[in-house]
């Protein structure tokens, strides 16, 4: 006998998580289905803990800087200190029970396990069957996508999920993958004292950023002793004897550890998607402005397809929770999605990059202001490359696209994340006044390079 229900939930990640106490909280049934852990990827397996690292991995390279600034520092890392923090204060050892009393106590109901839709307004959990009044929520989020590498399937390589638990930073790491998760990964375990290499496939480090973005963060890996080999195809990987052995072209590198971090696959498959007539044939959904796929069901998270971020997830999660409420909500905007990959510097962008605007047929002029060569990072001196890359709309004298690279990047890209989402006339942001001596009135200058 099917139970009624008003919302079933389907995937427990950020968005869903918070949509689903949201809609609890307004006096709705709702039921939450989550198959591993409340909360998602994001606090057991993804940025909490990856940021727990960066966090730990930034203070070694301080604490590397003073000499030259401050006198001298002996510094001895410690990864078991990291490793301490992500069981203890991020992840409670991978156990969700604070998110799902968080969730009960909002008045929702938890179910533990895998859930599918049967048909219109209609979801199985194993053996139990829900009938849903007003909405299905999808969050199901994605898995770690694995290449058909030869050789590959059969090591014990690791993903995000494995590397988070490692309890000590490997002597040697082999990342396959130069986007966000591998860069991030591979400068936090260098600074432990990993000797890292990190394989991309396409000719650049972070390809969907600007080049610029790519060419700083090479040039700093470089330095710090991270070897690199882009435009790699790898071709073999084997495990012999404990030692990982990495093959692409006439390159061959052996390591302790390998990772891999070649972008995510998205879980849409088993949801029985066909019942309510739609296609989960491709790369993600494709929800409407209020992420609805189809009656009464909606698609928010990575599986949406704008972005694979914890805010995106959470951003469309409010979208659909007005919807369902009735509640006045424009539905969704995506000129101005911003995003931080949290390396040292960090690299901050928001909207278009120079290339994606002129394939879209947009009047383009950019310009660039070098972060070392403003007050604040002369007076930073060691840690201060960066730079800001604004990208212009000339017809309609807006910036469409942003980028922020330098220390506290992901910080100094509010300004600019504002400006892009509110279409602020060129002028009117040449007018502004930039305190001084901040990273920020690098801003400025780039703004007065413009045409
Ligand atoms: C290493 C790493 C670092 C990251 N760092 C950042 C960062 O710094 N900033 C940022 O914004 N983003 C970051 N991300 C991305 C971020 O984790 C995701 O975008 C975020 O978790 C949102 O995903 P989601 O809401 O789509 O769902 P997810 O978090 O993926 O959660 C989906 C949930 O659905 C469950 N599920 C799936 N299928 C079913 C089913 N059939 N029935 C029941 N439950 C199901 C899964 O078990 C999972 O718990 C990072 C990701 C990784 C991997
Ligand atoms: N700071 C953040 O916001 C943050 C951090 C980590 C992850 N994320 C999210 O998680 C998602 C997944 O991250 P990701 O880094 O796994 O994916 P990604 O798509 O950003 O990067 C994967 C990289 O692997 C490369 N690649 C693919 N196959 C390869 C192969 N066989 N050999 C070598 N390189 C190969 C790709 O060219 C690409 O550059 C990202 O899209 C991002 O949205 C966000």
């Amino acid at each position: 006998m099917a139970e009624q229900v008003d919302v079933v939930v389907v995937g427990m990640g950020p968005g869903g998580e918070s949509a689903a106490a949201e809609l609890a909280r307004a006096g709705l049934t709702v039921v939450g289905v989550e198959r591993r852990l409340v909360g998602g990827e994001c606090p057991y397996y993804g940025c909490i803990p990856t940021k727990m690292m960066v966090r730990g991995s930034d203070a070694l390279a301080e604490a590397r800087r003073v000499s030259g600034l401050s006198g001298s520092a002996d510094v001895t890392p410690d990864f078991a200190t990291v490793a301490a923090r992500i069981r203890g204060e991020a992840t409670d050892d991978w156990n969700d029970q604070v998110a799902a009393d968080r969730f009960t106590d909002a008045g929702g109901r938890l179910v533990r396990g895998a859930a599918a839709i049967t048909g219109p307004g209609a979801v199985r959990v194993g053996d139990q069957d829900f009938t849903v009044a007003k909405a299905i929520i999808l969050n199901t989020g994605t898995e770690p996508a694995v290449p058909p590498i030869p050789g590959l399937a059969d090591t014990p390589y690791w993903t995000n999920r494995d590397a988070v638990a490692a309890t000590e930073a490997p002597d040697s790491l082999i990342v396959l993958g130069g986007g966000a998760i591998g860069l991030e990964m591979a400068q936090a375990f260098s600074r432990f004292g990993t000797q890292v290499t990190v394989f991309e496939a396409a000719d650049r480090l972070l390809a969907l950023e600007e080049p610029e973005s790519g060419d700083l963060i090479a040039n700093v890996f470089r330095t710090e002793g991270i070897a690199l080999h882009t435009g790699a195809a790898v071709e073999h990987v084997s495990h012999d004897d404990g030692r990982f052995a990495v093959k692409a072209g006439t390159v061959t590198v052996e390591a302790d550890r390998l990772l891999v971090a070649t972008g995510r696959k998205p879980n849409i498959k088993d949801l029985g998607l066909e019942t309510v007539g739609v296609d989960a044939g491709g790369r993600s959904l494709s929800p409407d402005d209020h992420m609805k796929v189809a009656d009464g069901v909606y698609a928010i998270g990575d599986i949406a397809g704008k972005g694979a971020f914890t805010h995106m997830s959470m951003y469309q999660a409010r979208i659909a929770v007005d919807h369902i409420l009735g509640n006045d909500n424009p539905g969704a905007e995506y000129h101005a999605v911003p995003r931080v990959t949290f390396t040292d510097p960090e690299v901050g962008a928001v909207g278009l990059t120079e290339q994606q605007a002129k394939d879209q047929g947009i009047q383009v002029a950019t310009s660039v202001s070098e972060i070392p060569s403003s007050s604040r990072g002369w007076i930073h001196k060691s840690g201060n490359e960066g730079f800001i890359k604004l990208v212009a709309d000339t017809d309609r004298g807006i910036l469409v696209g942003a980028t922020s690279a330098g220390p506290t990047g992901g910080e100094v890209l509010s300004m600019l994340t504002l400006a892009v989402h509110e279409h602020t006339p060129i002028p009117r942001l040449r007018q502004m006044i930039y305190a001084y001596p901040t990273f920020h009135r690098a801003v400025e200058d780039a703004l007065s390079r413009l045409p």
